[in-house]
């Protein structure tokens, strides 16, 4: 049987780059990482697609989905569900494939529950005030949304003591390297490669 893939979660408050680092750092072609699509209740912003940026639900659906025992996790944030199929993980993984998930706080620490061997990294800001001028200057979001947003990044900032690694976005191509170097000396950890020596060395 294959060796079982890595789980990579990627959190951070709403607009510091997480999409942007991750789109860059799958660009590099140097990580060979499939990205779990999530599920939103959110509506589609401009230029989203269904399927490739979200699986954009309903309500009913996504609490269907719930009930089913079909979500990894799922949190509400501003007043929408998000959350990460199940299926698509495991499969992913059994065949020995890499996994990344982006999510907010509370969606990891049910990850981290669950899935104690995945690799937490929190991307932070430089600071608060340029996280408020990223979201402004993403524009996709009306004012009362983004202060919704900037409050619960405090929180979220704090919730960052339980990830494994802090990454600064201050220049993309930084977080992206920085991301990268995590990457490379988690595939080194002794309880990742043991099987292989197992496999070499047999049962005692
Ligand atoms: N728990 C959880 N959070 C998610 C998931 N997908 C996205 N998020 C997070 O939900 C928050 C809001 O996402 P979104 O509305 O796309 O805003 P954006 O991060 O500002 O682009 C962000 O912190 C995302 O990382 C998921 O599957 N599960
Ligand atoms: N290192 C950076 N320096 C300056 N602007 C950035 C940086 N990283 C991302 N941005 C910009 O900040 C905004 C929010 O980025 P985005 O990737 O949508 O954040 P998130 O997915 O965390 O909500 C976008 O307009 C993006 O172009």
């Amino acid at each position: 049987m294959a060796k079982r893939g890595m789980l990579i979660v990627l959190s951070g408050p709403s607009g510091v780059g997480k999409g942007t680092v991750r789109k860059a750092l799958f660009e590099t072609g140097a990580t060979d990482f499939s990205y779990s699509i999530s599920m939103t209740t959110r509506k589609p912003r401009e230029g989203e697609v269904n399927g490739v940026d979200y699986y954009f639900v309903s309500k009913e659906e996504f609490e269907e989905n719930i009930r089913n025992g079909e979500m990894l996790e799922y949190a509400k944030y501003v007043d929408n569900y998000y959350g990460t199929p199940l299926k698509y993980v495991n499969e992913t993984l059994d065949q020995g494939k890499d996994v990344f998930l982006e999510i907010e706080v509370n969606g990891a620490m049910q990850v981290r529950a669950n899935c104690p061997d995945a690799v937490f990294v929190f991307l932070t800001p430089p600071d608060l005030m340029e996280l408020k001028h990223r979201l402004i200057g993403r524009g996709t979001d009306a004012m009362d949304v983004i202060n919704k947003r900037i409050k619960k990044a405090v929180g979220e900032i704090r919730m960052m003591r339980n990830y494994d690694y802090a990454v600064v976005n201050d220049e993309v191509s930084k977080a992206v390297e920085r991301i990268q170097m995590i990457i490379r000396s988690e595939r080194l950890r002794v309880t990742r490669v043991m099987p292989d020596y197992e496999q070499m060395i047999g049962d005692e």
